[in-house]
């Protein structure tokens, strides 16, 4: 498998008025094209840092971070970003603001619009794209963001905890459409979550960090027979639990060892 993004020991520290602080240490992991990779762990472990370093929004301090086969320098349209909140302009129609991210890339053609449009549809957003954002549930307009993302047809999908502030059953929703678009569409994501069995249930991987500083703690590859289903079947199945118990371990046996923050 081709590898798409790379920590190579990699070091972070944030330096402010406070003093410094060793976000992340010594880090190394690489993620193949078209893997869903997700970073769990306590609060604190570095797995904003890590997704900040990926996007380009930060430099390590010591080591190097590589996607698409180029050290990681600044942001770049190659790398989408999804946050918690969707981020939407309240001024802006559904459809104009789907469309922002080719804007900003100075692609405003008729084709790009109907690309937008087209997959507002898919997401199940179609005859919202003259809405505004406050006319739209949670889920709705976090799909629109999604929809936004996925415009500028990004190799790689940064998700930091985007479902974290919906419902249940809209997250259980909207996990099910992540995953089966990026899967359809063969992209690469690495997933932000403080929640093991989101993580157990979207990802082919998910790596454990340890906090204090910041390092992999443990790397699970889940089982075949659960990534091949959409994560809501994926929950329901007998070997779901034991996956979910591992990783509940290896959470706490990182936290056992980290020192005091
Ligand atoms: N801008 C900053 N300045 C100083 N220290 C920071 C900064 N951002 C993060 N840190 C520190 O770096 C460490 C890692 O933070 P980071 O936000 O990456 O962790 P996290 O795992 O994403 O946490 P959470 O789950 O709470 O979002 C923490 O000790 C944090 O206090």
């Amino acid at each position: 498998m081709e590898t798409l993004l790379k920590l190579e020991e990699v070091t972070h520290v944030y330096v402010g008025d406070q003093g410094a602080s060793l976000a992340v240490e010594n880090l190394s992991l690489s993620i193949g094209r078209g893997e869903f990779v997700s970073l769990v762990g306590p609060s604190g472990c570095g797995k904003t840092t890590i997704l900040s370093l990926l996007a380009g929004l930060l430099t390590p301090t010591k080591g190097t971070v590589y996607a698409l086969g180029e050290p990681v320098r600044r942001p770049s349209p190659k790398l989408g970003y999804m946050l918690q909140q969707d981020y939407l302009f309240p001024w802006r129609t559904i459809l104009e603001n789907a469309q922002i991210g080719l804007e900003l890339n100075g692609i405003k053609t008729p084709a790009a619009t109907a690309h937008v449009r087209q997959l507002l549809h898919e997401l199940g957003l179609g005859g919202t794209e003259q809405r505004m954002p406050y006319e739209l549930s949670g889920g709705m307009r976090q799909r629109a963001a999604l929809v936004r993302t996925l415009a500028t047809e990004p190799d790689v999908l940064l998700l930091d905890e985007p479902f974290s502030a919906l419902d249940m059953h809209i997250k259980l929703q909207l996990e099910d459409l992540v995953h089966t678009t990026l899967e359809a569409r063969g992209k690469t994501a690495v997933l932000v979550t403080h929640d093991l069995a989101e993580a157990a249930a979207m990802s082919d991987r998910v790596v454990v960090l340890a906090p204090n500083p910041g390092r992999i703690q443990a790397i699970y590859e889940m089982p075949k027979a659960l990534r091949e289903l959409p994560p809501t079947e994926a929950r329901k199945q007998p070997e779901f639990q034991g996956v979910f118990e591992q990783l509940w371990e290896a959470l706490e046996s990182g936290e056992a060892e980290g020192g005091e923050a």
